[in-house]
């Protein structure tokens, strides 16, 4: 019995866990299990997976391409010793993670033979590309891409249709001939991701990219109290020129008892009310990531801190954007 993996790589914040949930909430009978490795300590993908059908597994607090592969093989090994088992495997990288290190280790000839690699997606973010033309020069990037078998270009809501070709063009030009698809909030359909093809071999290096333990820093925080938003929006307003991303889930002190999902890729946050409950006594829980040296993590904290509602402060309230 084999169960085939997919394997969906891109940068922090493309919309891979939007697009694995999309994948369970609409597996149209099939037992998908997804492994999801978040590169902070606290595992905010899988909770937000967790609440589609399925088996969600976190692996965090490091990455599957450098020092969590020895956790990713007992995982899939694992998985496939479930009754019932799995129909497929989904693994969703940390956005620090190069995929190819990853394609690797699944090619393995004794993982190979029980959960063999079927696809390899990578999620591009349509907006942060058009912001940021720069990012397909980073090298983290670039191997995303080269290792897919094929590009999700998401978030097409939020470029306009010269946005978009640009976009296509410049995947093209990375990655040619290679199949894309345009995505909004995940919705690909299934049949297209799981199939069964030639095994996706390890595409070649290209030049030396830093392990992301040493290229990223992140931060995980929480607090016991709930937060101001006006003090919120200030810190995060300070912290966004450093940050890459950021993630978690908050309470205001307007309204303690209605947990929200922050979110932020690079200078676009959103707080929206959290699809998933969330444990009483900790009122915030974030991961902030950013390249190493971008940002101070003590001032990051002090901001942070800065943002719990001081005992007896009357509750500020405004939007709901940070
Ligand atoms: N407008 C819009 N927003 C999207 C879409 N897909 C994802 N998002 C939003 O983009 C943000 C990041 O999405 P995620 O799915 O968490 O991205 P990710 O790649 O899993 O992020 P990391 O695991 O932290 O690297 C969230 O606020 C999503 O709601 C989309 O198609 N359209």
């Amino acid at each position: 019995m084999t169960v085939p993996v997919l394997l969906v790589a891109g940068f922090l914040g493309a919309g891979k866990t939007t697009l694995v949930s999309h994948l369970l909430a609409h597996a149209e009978g099939r037992r998908i299990a997804a492994v999801v490795n978040d590169f902070g300590a606290v595992d905010i993908d899988a909770a937000l997976i967790a609440q589609s059908t399925g088996t969600v597994v976190s692996l965090r607090n490091g990455c599957i391409c450098c020092s969590l592969q020895g956790d990713l093989m007992r995982t899939l090994a694992q998985l496939i010793r479930r009754d019932p088992v799995p129909d497929a495997i989904v693994i969703e990288t940390s956005g620090a993670s190069d995929p190819a290190e990853i394609v690797r280790t699944l090619l393995d000839p004794v993982i190979y033979a029980a959960t063999p690699l079927d696809t390899v997606v990578s999620v591009i973010d349509a907006r942060h590309l058009a912001d940021r033309p720069a990012l397909a020069d980073d090298a983290l990037w670039r191997a995303q891409l080269a290792a897919a078998d094929f590009v999700i270009v998401a978030k097409t809501d939020l470029v306009d249709a010269a946005e978009l070709a640009g976009i296509r063009a410049e995947v093209a030009r990375w990655k040619p001939p290679c199949s894309t698809f345009d995505a909004v909030r995940g919705a690909v359909p299934l049949d297209l991701l799981f199939h069964r093809g030639e095994p996706a071999a390890a595409p070649p290096r290209e030049g030396r990219r830093l392990p992301a333990a040493e290229r990223f820093d992140s931060l995980s925080w929480t607090a016991s109290r709930p937060l101001s938003l006006a003090r919120f929006q200030a810190a995060i307003g300070r912290l966004t020129p450093g940050l890459l991303r950021a993630k978690g889930f908050v309470t205001f002190d307007h309204a303690p008892h209605r947990p929200m999902l922050f979110q932020l890729v690079g200078a676009r946050a959103t707080i929206i009310a959290s699809p998933v409950a969330t444990r009483d006594e900790v009122c915030a829980r974030l991961v902030l990531i950013w390249e190493a040296g971008c940002l101070d993590r003590d001032d990051a904290l002090r901001l942070l801190g800065d943002a719990v509602a001081p005992p007896g402060e009357a509750a500020g309230v405004s939007t709901g954007r940070a």
